[in-house]
């Protein structure tokens, strides 16, 4: 992304449809229902893409298997280039010895690449499975391979072709000392491949030695990682896991304002957001989860609030160096889903006072006009937690902001608490009031045509304080059904 302009992000965010969406915050009618911003034609959610490249059993499969295990609750899948090997014609198959399987033309990089951004766009792939003993591809059924958070793609020339290597957010080149190298490929290739050592030792000085060093050595320079010894360096192993937690944590969004804060995802804050979202779930289970999503957001928002150095003496008389508390605080709730968030802001600044605004949306049209406010008279010397648990076309939120501002609050002094963010809703906010800080645990695939946040949770407001139509659902589709209390 480097380059790019932010202009230039924001419309390859919004993809093919950024003609329906206004910077002020109106839009472009729509009518075949379909998202104005959708999550797979734009950057977001592009799977992390890294590339693992190294000398014939130099342990680079040994390194994948231990990242894939260490991020265990990411989607990830594994692509070898071996997959890609091209079948060997009748005339070559005769002459096997002769052909040289560590040159960069024995594989297919076209199909490899076109797998590549099949998967990149999110569809699923059937990845071929090599069998080295038939030196053929379509021997086994081939792999079918989904779409994942993170795709790792491995094999001795991966960093060879730069349309390859243009694909990759992250590469790593496995670097094993050259006997370690040999003295595994025959244990390997007399092992699982069942030849023999003659012929591995004639392959090896023939073609594996020379191709490592005029191919596959001169592409250690792309690499952003090297890692000596292999699985056993488990130290650079860890760090790399904790890059790429990181950066999976980071929304693409995050990455063009850097005052959106998307709380870290775990399964604990995927699953709330699952039980929330789903229409099936009673009004009880969705007030206790979205509390407890809501409860996440307001002690992520608060670590954003100034502090200062405060000293204690412990209980064993030692000296505590630690931090005092914002005192100047209020919080602000856009009526009436904003209401819902109070509680967890009382619950974590005692006795924090809170203003309410309420703003009306006219029509359908994506506009809305302010209504009351009650706000306190101190409002301008405090800093500001806004509340409203969904960013939708962010008209509300402008509304809001403008209105705090023409009360004195400074715009840096505004945090916006939310559950969930649309991009549009993002992108209007941010430019507008780049100062301010946007505290949200989704970012949405975008609004229909209705402007209403999708996938969302319908209206947060009649499902939190119970005053939607729907009858309550079927007793089979309780959580407390699905326990079996
Ligand atoms: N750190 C290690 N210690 C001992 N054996 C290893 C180590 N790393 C890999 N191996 C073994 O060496 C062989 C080649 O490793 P592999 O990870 O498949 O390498 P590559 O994918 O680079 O060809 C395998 O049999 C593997 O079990
Ligand atoms: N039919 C084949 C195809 C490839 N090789 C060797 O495999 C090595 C690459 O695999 P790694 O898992 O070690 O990366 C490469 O050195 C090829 O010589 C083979 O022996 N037979
Ligand atoms: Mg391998």
């Amino acid at each position: 992304m480097g380059s790019k302009s932010v202009v230039d992000m924001i419309e390859a965010s919004s993809g093919a449809h950024f003609s329906g969406f206004h910077m002020d915050g109106s839009l472009g009618a729509r009518s075949n229902g379909q998202p104005t911003t959708s999550a797979s034609d734009g950057i977001y959610n592009q799977p992390f893409v890294i590339g693992v490249a190294g000398g014939a059993a130099s342990g680079k499969t040994t390194v994948c298997d231990m990242i894939i295990q260490q991020l265990h609750d990411q989607r990830v899948v594994l692509v070898n280039q071996d997959s890609f090997y091209f079948n060997l014609t009748e005339e070559e198959l005769k002459r096997v010895h002769e052909y040289n399987f560590d040159h960069p033309d024995a594989f297919d990089n076209d199909q490899l690449l076109s797998a590549m951004e099949k998967l990149r766009q999110g569809k699923a792939v059937d990845i071929p499975k090599y069998d080295f003993k038939s030196y053929k591809s379509d021997v086994f059924p081939a792999r079918r391979v989904n779409p994942s958070d993170v795709i790792i793609l491995e094999g001795i020339l991966i960093f060879h072709d730069p349309r390859i290597r243009e694909l990759m957010n992250m590469k790593i080149f496995v670097d094993t000392d050259a006997d370690v190298r040999l003295a595994r490929r025959i244990r390997r290739d007399t092992g699982e491949k069942g030849r023999d050592i003659a012929t591995v030792l004639d392959q090896y000085s023939k073609f594996v030695k020379p191709a490592f060093d005029d191919f596959i050595l001169p592409t250690k320079k792309y690499a952003d990682i090297i890692i000596p010894r292999g699985g056993d360096n488990h130290v650079a192993i860890d760090l790399i896991v904790q890059h790429i937690r990181t950066k999976l944590g980071q929304h693409d969004l995050c990455k063009i304002y850097p005052n959106l804060y998307v709380i870290q995802s775990t399964f604990q804050i995927r699953g709330m957001h699952t039980l929330i979202r789903d229409s099936q779930t009673t009004k009880h289970d969705f007030v206790f989860y979205a509390d407890r999503l809501i409860r996440l957001v307001v002690e992520h928002g608060l670590g954003h609030l100034p502090f200062t150095e405060k000293q204690v003496i412990t209980p064993t008389g030692s000296v505590y160096t630690g931090v005092d508390f914002c005192k100047r605080l209020c919080g602000v709730s856009v009526v009436r889903s904003g209401e819902s968030m109070e509680n967890a802001l009382r619950a974590c600044c005692k006795g924090i006072k809170i203003g309410k605004i309420l703003i009306h949306r006219e029509g359908d049209n994506g506009q809305n006009q302010l209504i009351y406010e009650k706000l306190p008279k101190d409002i301008a010397d405090r800093h500001v937690l806004l509340l409203d648990p969904i960013l939708g076309t962010g008209n509300s939120a402008v509304q809001a902001i403008s209105l705090l501002i023409r009360k004195g609050v400074p715009e840096a002094n505004i945090i916006f608490l939310n559950l969930i963010s649309a991009p549009q809703g993002v992108h209007v906010v941010c430019k507008k009031f780049p100062r301010i800080k946007i505290v949200t645990s989704e970012i949405e695939t975008g609004l229909n045509e209705d402007f209403r946040v999708i996938p969302g949770m319908g209206e947060f407001g009649d499902r939190y304080f119970g005053t939607d139509d729907d009858d309550e659902p079927p007793v089979a589709a309780t959580a407390a059904a699905k326990n079996g209390s």
